[in-house]
């Protein structure tokens, strides 16, 4: 014999788990539960034990009982019934025995069973089976009884009469005829074939019970339930986010009545189909100490994900190698006609193509450069357009930005605006004081102006790397690589290249003779031809691919930019790109990202506006209120900014990412929808194109000219009171055609309604000869002797105005209501 559990055993054995665990604790047998192992041994020790005890039993039982009285009692009758119990009751005190009583069944009960039968009853049946359920049915009435009905409203002594060949075809069962009896919860007991075959067999010699005459007389009979078997509860159930009672149900084992129950008790009224939260199944399965444990889901579909834990990726976990350093991607950035260009070419010229020789250039978004085995890979997209446009778009992509700044020109709008980007991204900066071979340039000048933009510069105490440099002729480009390779090597740099790639697009467009074509920054792992990847809502395979110098390539690290075909669209620059196992998987999660885009598109992305600014602070999804301020002149910039820092409502801070003297600008924008800033312009508008570019990315742009008007409006907004906006709705045209003056009410002017209608409530307007003479509210507004609510069109009235007595023949009279606009 192998191994076997205890509730097995117990099973087999046909005794409850609790008798074998104290069999087994006779034994110094050290088990838990029902669950543990039993050795061999120990299984034998016991199976003696048992059979000893049952053949004792049996006699027991055997001898006690008049012969001829057992036969027809069904087994699962008698299931419960304690060894030896049986025989101690004298005949005839049957009748009163309170029902779960065992021993005290008159012999008129069991009369009519054939002899031996007893000892064919497994050991402790029949206990708790309340008086009068087995011998003495009248006849004919015991053969349709289910398995499950234990006789409790059977009058006591009703089968003493009944023949031996009415009860053969009974169904044998469970037995447990009370609810209150022990026996009804042991689990051996539920099979009704293991009893069939005890008891059935032998009092039928061997025929099987006639189950088709049971069922069909069972309908007659009163719905008792069938006797439920509990299953064991589980240690451990897990859900996703919620389960319905009856799932939790089924998940524990339990009828979803007993669930309700208990949630009853617990306070909570629920019903089978109610979903329960987290706290509600908790505190279920803390009532069955079953442990439980909350789903997570990883959407498959969302490619960041794969960004932020490795893990997903199954090739990354086996992947056993170490994460090596990584080249550092650099963007240049800074005001017009500075130099970027000019610089960016310039190192491009002087170390492309000292390790590439023979290369042809290609503008593929960016290149990679060798300073001496270390590599830099450049974004060739000058300016902070494309900086930004892949940050909106939440790719990380730059690990240091080139601050470019003419040194004959100093610190100019764009270079604060850059300053800003950069900060906004967590980037570190290292300034390129450009231009240093004209006369007129003052590198002091630079350094002092950046200072009040937060860069000190290292010789000045503060910790920002300065270079002069002269890109026109290449100078000092070798130590600026230097500076460069030396923040890269502070930062720690690195990536996996022996795992699956991920990246981000850096342009991409559709290629007439070679579909669509992505330059992709590879930021992790390694992209090889042929691999599938999802490219941000597109999918495909790698057909070729070329690097910056034209070469077509077989594979590409971590920091390489490449250029692809073989997707089947084209992306948009800052998708991300993902390399998956195969191409089925990268189809799905390309073709689902895709539904996903479209089903994204129709509704529309909320972007924080000060009309739900509230809503979003109250869903704790705002820690910060940046804000981009832009005045007329630089001294109200500062003025502005300093009162909107001071606001703090709620913990959420107010961060002014950028400000400026001038018009609001596209530049503004992007900034603003990248950083979910909210725009405020102090008598300055947008332009025409950032007001586009607002209208498109939905940024909250703010116009004012009082400045304690904008915080004001804007600490409003953070306590959720902004002031509804209203406008004016004129209802209708009232033409006056007499005036009377009365006494103590004034002038009453005799009116007909041209137009539309007059409300009591509403505001009026008096023009004479077009023009305004009067604007007010109405005081009485009558129907010859009666005040009138409204008064409608080719009707006369009676309107009297407040603090108006002017009022004339002629006059026009137009009334208006104000409109609470909706916000959006
Ligand atoms: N003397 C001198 N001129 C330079 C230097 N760098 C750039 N220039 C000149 O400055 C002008 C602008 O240079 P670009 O490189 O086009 O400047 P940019 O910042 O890319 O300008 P945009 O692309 O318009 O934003 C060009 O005429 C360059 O020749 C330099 O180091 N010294």
């Amino acid at each position: 014999m192998t191994k076997i559990r205890v509730h097995e055993y117990a099973k087999k054995v046909n005794k409850s788990s609790k008798e074998v665990i104290e069999e087994l604790g006779k034994m110094n047998v050290d088990v838990s539960n029902h669950m543990s192992m039993i050795d061999t041994s120990s299984a034998e020790k016991l199976d003696k034990k048992f059979s000893a005890s049952k053949s004792t039993s049996s006699n027991n039982q055997s001898a006690s009982r008049p012969q001829g009285q057992n036969t027809s009692r069904p087994q699962s009758q008698t299931g419960s019934r304690p060894q030896g119990q049986s025989n101690s009751r004298p005949q005839g005190q049957t009748g009163s025995r309170p029902q779960g009583q065992s021993n005290s069944r008159p012999q008129g009960q069991t009369g009519n069973r054939p002899q031996g039968q007893g000892n064919n009853r497994p050991q402790g049946q029949g206990s708790n089976r309340p008086a009068g359920q087995t011998g003495n049915r009248p006849q004919g009435q015991n053969t349709n009884r289910p398995q499950s009905q234990g006789g409790n409203s059977r009058p006591q002594g009703q089968s003493a009469n009944r023949p031996q060949g009415q009860t053969s075809s009974r169904p044998s069962s469970g037995g447990q005829g009370t609810p209150s009896t022990g026996g009804q919860n042991r689990p051996n007991q539920g099979p009704s074939s293991q009893n069939r075959q005890g008891g059935g067999g032998n009092r039928r010699g061997g025929r099987p019970p006639a189950r088709g005459i049971n069922q069909g007389r069972r309908r007659h009979r009163p719905a008792n339930p069938m006797p439920k078997v509990e299953k064991p509860l589980p240690e451990k159930i897990t859900f996703y986010e919620s389960a319905s009672v009856g799932e939790l149900a089924n998940k524990l084992g339990r009828e979803p009545s007993e669930i309700i129950k208990k949630l009853f008790l617990l306070g909570v009224m629920a019903t089978i189909n109610q979903e329960l939260d987290k706290d509600a199944i908790e505190l279920i399965c803390a009532e069955y100490d079953v442990e439980v444990e909350e789903e997570i889901r990883i959407d498959v579909t969302d490619l960041e994900i794969y960004f932020e834990d490795p893990d997903t990726d199954d090739e990354a976990v086996e992947s056993n190698t170490e994460a090596i350093e990584r080249p550092p991607v650099v963007t240049i950035m800074g005001h017009v006609d500075h130099g970027k260009t000019t610089l960016l070419d310039s190192i491009r010229d002087t170390k492309v193509t000292q390790g590439e020789a023979g290369g042809i250039t290609q503008h593929i978004g960016a290149y990679q450069i060798n300073s001496n085995g270390k590599k830099i890979t450049f974004l060739d997209t000058p300016g902070h357009a494309a900086f930004t446009t892949m940050r909106a778009r939440g790719a990380k992509v730059t690990d240091l930005t080139i601050l470019v700044v003419a040194a004959d020109d100093g610190v100019m709008p764009q270079t604060v605006e850059a300053i800003n980007h950069a900060k906004a991204a967590e980037v570190p900066i290292i300034v390129a004081v450009n231009k240093m071979d004209k006369p007129s340039a003052n590198p002091d000048r630079v350094m002092q102006e950046l200072t009040e933009h937060g860069l000190v510069s290292e010789a000045w105490g503060g910790d920002t790397i300065f270079v002069e440099i002269s890109a026109l002729k290449g100078e000092g480009i070798d130590q600026l690589i230097e500076m460069i390779l030396l923040v890269a090597e502070v930062a720690e740099l690195k990536a996996d290249p022996s795992v699956r790639a991920k990246g981000t697009v850096i342009e991409a467009q559709l290629d007439r003779g070679r579909g669509a074509v992505a330059s992709l920054l590879v930021q992790d792992g390694t992209l090889r031809v042929g691999d599938p990847v999802v490219v941000g809502n597109t999918f495909g395979r790698v057909r070729a691919m070329i690097n910056d110098v034209g070469r077509r390539v077989k594979e590409a690290g971590p920091s390489a930019p490449v250029e692809i075909t073989g997707l089947s669209n084209v992306p948009q620059a800052g998708d991300r790109f993902v390399v998956f196992k195969d191409e089925k998987t990268a189809r799905q999660i390309g073709e689902s990202r895709a539904g996903e885009a479209i089903q994204e598109q129709r509704t529309e992305k909320t972007r924080v506006t000060l009309d739900n600014l509230f809503d979003q602070m109250k869903e704790g999804e705002m820690k910060e209120l940046n804000l981009i301020v832009k005045a007329d002149v630089q001294g109200t910039v500062e003025a502005m900014a300093a009162s909107l820092m001071k606001i703090d409502v709620e913990g959420v801070n107010v961060k002014i990412i950028h400000t400026g003297a001038g018009a609001i600008n596209e530049s503004d924008i992007s900034l603003a929808a990248a950083s979910n800033a909210i725009v405020i312009g102090f008598n300055v508008r947008p332009d025409v194109n950032a007001k586009r570019a607002a209208d498109e990315e939905g940024v909250d742009i703010r116009l004012h000219r009082v400045i304690y008007k904008v915080v004001e409006e804007i600490e409003s907004a953070m306590k959720g009171m902004l002031d509804p906006e209203f406008e004016e709705k004129i209802i209708g045209q009232v033409e006056v055609r007499e005036t009377f003056k009365v006494s103590k009410i004034g002038t009453i002017a005799g009116s007909y309604v041209t137009d539309g209608k007059i409300t009591r409530d509403s505001g009026v307007r008096i023009y004479r000869d077009n023009i305004v003479i009067f604007e007010g509210e109405l005081d009485t507004l009558k129907r010859f002797k009666d005040d009138a609510k409204e008064v409608a069109k080719g009707y006369e009235c009676g309107i009297t105005i407040k603090n108006f007595n002017d009022v004339k023949e002629g006059d026009i009279i137009e009334p208006f209501i104000m409109q609470e606009i909706k916000r959006v």
